[in-house]
């Protein structure tokens, strides 16, 4: 699958027309993941759709959703962008930073320099680069490329050889664990677990995908994660904003009274 969708990225890339530069003023999502009040600090994703799930928010408003998350406590925002697997859109991004104060992360599959120069015009704080879906010495590139231009980098990975691989090379300030396997899609907290312990630990750690309760949350939380990222478990509920304070055990449907 990750390759069938890095396929498409690679002639997308050609028929990219950059946008003009789009007047914002940019956060650090580093820095707002730290002082979080919520801990782990919550980098709650905007998506309509996704390859193994298909439509999960038939009605979509990224505006909306992205003012909820954000009232509900949210550090940071993720927007997907990219159009063909995850119904996302650029625009998507632009409309989201115009509305919030929280930073604001690009997810898409970021493999060449045009994509960065893009990400800030459309007012992108951070992108995702994959570990997966890059050699690491053009990840590096990439890395150094958006920290040039003003843009911090969510190095996410799934594979311990990955992982691996880029600390031979230089260390992310940020990394992401991803708990879902590109390939099969399957999502296992233990991969949090596993890689926990090959963090180094100066780099801030976020947890990624298959996050639907509060008590995996605490898990995760044992883990040693900074931070979670969470998409799906929210944007199948109605109302978010009460969807991430139950997530985070704040509230109870049902108390029972004697
Ligand atoms: O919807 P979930 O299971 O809560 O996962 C969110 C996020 O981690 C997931 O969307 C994601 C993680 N890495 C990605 C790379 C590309 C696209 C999407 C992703």
């Amino acid at each position: 699958m990750l390759e069938q969708i890095l396929e498409t990225k690679r002639k997308e890339i050609e028929t990219i027309i950059l946008p003009p530069q789009n007047n914002v003023k940019r956060i650090s999502l580093i820095n707002a993941l730290k002082h979080s009040k919520r801990k782990p600090a919550l980098i709650a994703e905007v998506k309509k759709a996704s390859p193994s799930k298909g439509v999960i928010r038939p009605n979509f408003e990224p505006i909306a959703i992205a003012k909820a998350y954000e009232e509900a406590g949210a550090a940071a925002i993720s927007v997907l962008t990219d159009q063909r697997y995850f119904e996302g859109h650029r625009d998507y991004l632009i409309q989201v930073k115009q509305a919030v104060q929280v930073p604001i992360l690009r997810k898409d599959f970021i493999i060449d320099r045009k994509q960065i120069e893009e990400s800030v015009r459309i007012g992108a704080d951070a992108v995702l680069l994959i570990g997966e879906a890059l050699e690491v010495k053009k990840l590096y590139d990439l890395y150094e490329e958006a920290y040039e231009k003003g843009l911090e980098c969510l190095v996410e990975v799934h594979e311990r050889d990955t992982l691996e691989r880029i600390l031979t090379v230089f260390t992310p300030k940020l990394i992401g664990v991803n708990n879902r396997n590109l390939k099969t899609f399957q999502t296992s907290l233990d991969t949090t677990k596993e890689m926990a312990r090959l963090l180094p630990k100066e780099s801030l750690f976020v947890s990624e995908s298959g996050i639907s309760s509060y008590k995996e949350i605490q898990t995760v939380r044992e883990y040693g994660a900074d931070a979670i990222l969470v998409g799906e478990s929210l944007m199948k509920k109605e109302n978010v904003l009460s969807a991430v304070r139950e997530l985070f055990g704040e509230v109870n449907s049902f108390v029972d009274t004697p």
